[in-house]
């Protein structure tokens, strides 16, 4: 389980958030959205314990998986390595990685679509190409609670294609907690149990998805006039999606 309990954080005179409670427990999962500078990283931060709490308190286990928006280290390492890393807590300071780790770690390249990488720089990869490593790192931390920062921000529509399924394979078992912030409601729609609006000068509304992600509450979140749309899905079913009026309009 992860969460926040009545948490405040300020910067300045400035209330980023408010007694703001929610949790997400082993085997549902959350969507955060909200505008550009509302505070979805800092919400995220505030439940890693990276961020300083001016009230309230943060609910998490010990290790967490987590995927930031981007990653950049002081020295040059190789995509495997960084993998790695995400064993790091459970080595404690003084053991060295073994064979199991590095099994571990291929395994989650693997699954992040990302094995070809394993001998490049990490910082010779691509923005979406680093996202995928990233992803790998917290999926081999074998934590049960995974939190993603925007994880489909730099992905083409075919890894972000990628990254749904694998977040789709990831939440069947109903045996994580995972929790990421995303620009796009249909995301939210097609792997979330829950959302987590977080409304401009308002309290954030925080609900099932499909109580709360309504093109009124979309169209006050962001400003933007929205539309809801059925439609049929790979599996031959009816999916509802929202989309922006904009989406509608033609190029002049
Ligand atoms: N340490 C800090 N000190 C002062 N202000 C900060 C600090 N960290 C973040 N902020 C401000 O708090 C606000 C929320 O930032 P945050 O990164 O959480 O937004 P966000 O919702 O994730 O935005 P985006 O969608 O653009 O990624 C921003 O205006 C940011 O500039």
């Amino acid at each position: 389980m992860i969460g926040l309990e009545g948490v405040t954080i300020r910067f300045g005179e400035r209330v980023i958030v408010e007694t703001m409670s929610f949790s997400v427990p082993r085997g549902r999962s959350l969507a955060i959205l909200g505008p550009n500078g509302r505070g979805k990283t800092t919400t995220l931060k505030a439940m890693l314990g990276f961020q300083a709490l001016n009230a309230g308190r943060r609910l998490a286990p010990k290790i967490v998986g987590y995927v930031p928006q981007s990653a950049s280290y002081s020295q040059r390492y190789r995509v495997l390595d960084v993998v790695i890393m995400g064993r790091a807590a459970r080595l404690g300071l003084f053991r060295q990685p073994g064979p199991e780790d590095f099994a571990v770690a291929r395994a989650a390249l693997d699954k992040t679509g990302a094995l070809r990488f394993e001998s490049a720089y990490f910082d010779r990869l691509s923005g979406g190409e680093r996202q995928l490593v990233l992803l790998a790192r917290a999926l081999a931390t074998g934590s049960d609670v995974l939190v993603l920062d925007e994880p489909a921000a730099a992905l083409d529509l075919a890894n972000q294609h990628r990254l749904l399924a694998l977040l789709g394979q990831l939440r069947a078992p109903r045996d994580r907690a995972i929790v990421f912030t995303t620009h796009d409601p249909n995301h939210a729609l097609t792997v979330a149990d829950d959302a987590l609006l977080m409304m401009p000068g308002a309290h954030p509304l925080f609900g099932p998805v499909e109580e709360v992600l309504t093109p009124d509450n979309l169209e006050r979140l962001y400003g933007v006039a929205m539309r809801l749309v059925d439609l049929t899905g790979p599996d031959g079913v009816l999916h509802r999606a929202v989309l922006p009026a904009f989406a509608g309009m033609k190029a002049a």
